[in-house]
């Protein structure tokens, strides 16, 4: 009898995750540095909305005009100030995105190159999906209020609006529960790199192990 062919190798994958601002774009920046794969929901979900984007047609159909931008993207902050105010209306946006970004992130993950993968998805613990393609999920974490003062110093949004996506995500408690490693990205970026490198170190050994 004819034997099975070895399944394809795949990476490994450390899910990154982290509340809105924790800094978990500035975390996976350090891993690329080191030498990882990295595959970015937050960006696959700007690819999906941009002028040409996969969802733009579904998006204007549930939405209409008024979460369209001039150049026919999304319009982020009419969309911004629409979902974090009605929750049927996230969940709207959702069902639309989500799917999408599964099946992208899913994809760029086979293809990804590097000693290992940063699957980066912010809403790792919230959603679905996610966590059994992971081999490790690492979580960025740090006080709410150093949250939102460093969601308002990048983008100006005010603390009611800010506190409202919180509202809407993981409490740092069940994010924390759902870690295999912690990054503490409550002080500077100097110890912020001195726990990436760590855990970089950790996480080839751990890929070259598996290979
Ligand atoms: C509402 C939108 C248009 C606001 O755009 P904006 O440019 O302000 O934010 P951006 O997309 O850069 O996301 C920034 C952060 O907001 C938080 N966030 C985004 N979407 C959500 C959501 N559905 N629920 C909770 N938090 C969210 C995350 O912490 C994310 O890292 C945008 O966030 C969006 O399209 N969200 C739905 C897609 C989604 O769920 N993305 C998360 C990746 S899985
Ligand atoms: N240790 C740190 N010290 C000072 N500033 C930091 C630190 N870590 C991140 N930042 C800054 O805080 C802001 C938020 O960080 P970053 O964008 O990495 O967070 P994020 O979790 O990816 O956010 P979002 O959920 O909104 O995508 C950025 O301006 C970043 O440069």
């Amino acid at each position: 009898m004819a034997t099975a062919p070895p399944s394809p190798s795949r990476p490994f994958i450390v899910g990154l995750t982290g509340g809105i601002g924790s800094g978990k774009s500035a975390a996976a920046e350090l891993f690329v540095e080191h030498g990882a794969g990295l595959v970015d929901t937050d960006a696959i979900a700007h690819a999906l909305t941009a002028a040409d984007g996969a969802a733009m047609p579904a998006i204007h159909a549930r939405f209409g005009d008024a979460v369209i931008a001039a150049d026919g993207s999304l319009d982020r902050a009419a969309m911004r100030a629409r979902v974090f105010a009605q929750a049927d209306a996230r969940q709207q946006l959702e069902a639309i995105l989500h799917p999408m970004i599964r099946d992208e992130s899913a994809r760029q993950c086979t293809t990804a190159r590097g000693i290992y993968v940063i699957l980066a998805v912010p809403l790792l613990v919230e959603s679905g999906g996610y966590r059994t393609r992971c081999d490790r999920v690492c979580v960025v974490d740090c006080p709410p209020e150093i949250q939102v003062e460093r969601v308002r110093a990048r983008s100006g949004l005010e603390e009611a609006q800010i506190r409202a996506i919180m509202a809407t995500q993981a409490s740092r408690d069940q994010r924390l529960a759902a870690a295999d490693d912690v990054i503490d990205n409550g002080a500077s970026l100097e110890y912020l790199r001195a726990q990436v490198a760590a855990l970089h170190s950790h996480y080839a050994s751990l890929a070259a192990r598996r290979a």
